[in-house]
């Protein structure tokens, strides 16, 4: 089998640019203190793509908050590029499974927002340049002056990919942002973040509820436990990075599937039933 796993978190010759340390985390509710996360483990080395499966509810978004910088933990450490997470950072882009696109701007200016807030003095015409660039590379070229009312979910979902990485960011966190797509739009865009990666040196975090996403696009997939949760599995995806979608029929991969099914179960407290 080409998928390689552990219960740990794997460790990697590489130094990590994100890095996870025995976070923990509850919520204050009316109910009282609501753990979320415990002794959370992750390393994700420079340019490498994580992908994040877990049960509903078990802490996913928390995690994304608190490597943005959005949230502290009550305990533990989140590191960034060897600097200690104490606030939002400005080499972070996000995207989400609702791609929130301004609709009093055009495409191209919605892309171009992040390097208003980031980069203030750069001159429009190289903001212009660097929209239109990553649109190209999406597919959206010719959509620039549209509104986001003009165009379909898979196409502003592409826009949004843009702009969660016009300025450049070190690290890229992704929740769920291909989940209310349809499956043919959604393997669509698959292929594209593949191809932007290949482009582009970010650093990713993927959430996702889709197995065969994880794969396709992981270099290694996180399984967490459900709440409070840790990290319960760690799968090393030992597949070229250009792969394409044929690779998902190949059998190594449908073992690689099996196992994160298997683990899912485990996490859901339905152990029993794995590799049943
Ligand atoms: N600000 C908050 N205050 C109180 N509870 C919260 C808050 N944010 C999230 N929660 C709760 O914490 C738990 C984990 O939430 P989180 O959104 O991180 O889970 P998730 O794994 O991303 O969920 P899903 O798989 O459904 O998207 C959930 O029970 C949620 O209701």
């Amino acid at each position: 089998m080409n998928g390689t796993g552990s219960e740990s978190p794997a460790s990697s010759p590489m130094k990590p640019l994100i890095e996870i340390k025995g976070v923990r985390h509850a919520y204050r509710t009316p109910a009282g203190p609501l753990p979320v996360l415990d002794g959370l483990e992750l390393s994700v080395p420079e340019g490498e793509f994580c992908a994040v499966v877990g049960p509903s509810g078990c802490g996913k978004s928390t995690l994304t908050r608190l490597v943005a910088g959005l949230m502290k933990p009550d305990a533990g450490e989140v590191w960034l590029s060897g600097e200690r997470v104490t606030s939002p950072r400005k080499t972070v882009g996000m995207a989400f499974q609702n791609p929130v696109l301004l609709e009093w701007r055009t495409i191209l200016d919605n892309v171009i927002l992040p390097l208003e807030i980031v980069a203030p003095r750069m001159p429009r015409r190289d903001r212009v340049a660097r929209a239109e660039e990553l649109l190209a590379m999406v597919g959206l070229d010719g959509f620039e002056d549209k509104r986001p009312s003009e165009l379909s979910g898979g196409m502003r979902q592409r826009a949004s990919l843009c702009r969660s990485i016009v300025h450049k960011p070190s690290v890229l966190i992704l929740d769920e942002p291909f989940g209310a797509l349809d499956n043919f739009t959604r393997e669509d865009l698959w292929q594209t973040m593949r191809d932007l990666r290949a482009a582009e040196p970010f650093t990713t975090i993927l959430i996702t509820h889709d197995l065969r996403e994880s794969v396709f696009l992981g270099d290694q997939v996180v399984v967490l436990s459900g709440r409070p949760a840790r990290t319960q599995y760690v799968m090393d995806v030992d597949l070229p990075p250009d792969r394409d979608l044929d690779v998902l029929f190949e059998p190594k991969v449908g073992d690689m599937l099996h196992i994160l099914r298997d683990q899912i179960k485990v996490a859901q407290g339905r152990a029993s039933e794995a590799a049943a």
